[in-house]
């Protein structure tokens, strides 16, 4: 179901999708049009990572889970590292305990010799950094958040840095918009390939990242979609 509509300055509408609907588009991107998960993670953490250059600044912290979100986060965190921004990581389970893309892009950061830390403490004694990156969860949230996501959302919005949302402000529900718990608040949100309803209203800016996704899945789809990115792989979204 597609609902809500956001604006780019050029004056293109864009769809909203529940969190049902984007895990239809990624399924179909998959299963039937042949895109891997990976390649449109890359994408991902790679136009996260150029959103977080415009913050500025020359460290960053990268708070990450370990479904989509996180591995987008982490895959950012390599992005970030290869142009010499010194970051930390800083996880919700030990490094062993990571599954799928997440515990892939953490093992390239590992020989990378990017170190990480578990635990909510390590976010406030990290000490200052330029900005913080939240990919804990993203449209993947299941009931009201636990611990210890819920601690490692409080100390993220005790930092004192810009913080830039991955997909959706952690904690908050991608359908509804609804706080389940503590959630994330950002200075700016970047979402993937299209916007999520509940993000409809909120104050903070709010960027559409291109991850690669074909017009042929959102036709399969009967979702309206007019390219919103020109000859460009992001825009902001105004709703
Ligand atoms: N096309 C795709 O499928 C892509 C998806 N991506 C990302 O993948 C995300 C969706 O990935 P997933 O479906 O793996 O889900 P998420 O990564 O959004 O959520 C799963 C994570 O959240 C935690 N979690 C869920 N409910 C919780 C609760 N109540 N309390 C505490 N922790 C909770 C889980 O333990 C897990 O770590 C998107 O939001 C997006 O950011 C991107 O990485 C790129 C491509
Ligand atoms: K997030």
């Amino acid at each position: 179901m597609t609902t809500e509509r956001f604006r780019t300055s050029a004056g293109v509408d864009v769809p909203a999708v529940t969190a049902e609907t984007m895990r239809r588009v990624d399924r179909v991107a998959v299963d039937d049009v042949g895109i891997e998960l990976l390649q449109m993670m890359e994408n991902a953490g790679r136009t996260l990572a150029a959103r977080v250059f415009d913050v500025g600044g020359s460290s960053a912290l990268v708070v990450a889970g370990n479904g989509g979100n996180g591995g987008g986060g982490l895959a950012c965190a390599r992005h970030l590292a290869n142009h010499d921004v010194d970051v930390s990581v800083v996880l919700d389970r030990a490094p062993e305990e990571l599954t799928g893309a997440a515990a892939r892009q953490h093992r390239i950061l590992r020989e990378m010799g990017v170190s990480s830390q578990v635990g909510p403490e390590p976010v406030s004694e990290t000490g200052p950094v330029d900005v913080v990156v939240d990919a804990l969860i993203g449209y993947g949230l299941a009931g009201r958040v636990r611990e210890p996501a819920e601690a490692l959302i409080r100390e993220t919005n005790r930092h004192d840095a810009p913080v830039i949302s991955l997909d959706v402000p952690s904690g908050i529900d991608a359908t509804t918009g609804e706080t389940l718990g503590d959630a994330v608040r950002p200075d700016r949100t970047v979402t993937l390939a299209l916007p999520k309803t509940g993000l409809e209203g909120r104050a903070e800016p709010l960027f559409l990242a291109d991850i690669g996704i074909p017009r042929a899945v959102y036709d399969r789809l009967d979702i309206e979609y007019e390219n919103p990115f020109g000859r460009g792989f992001w825009v902001e979204l105004r709703s």
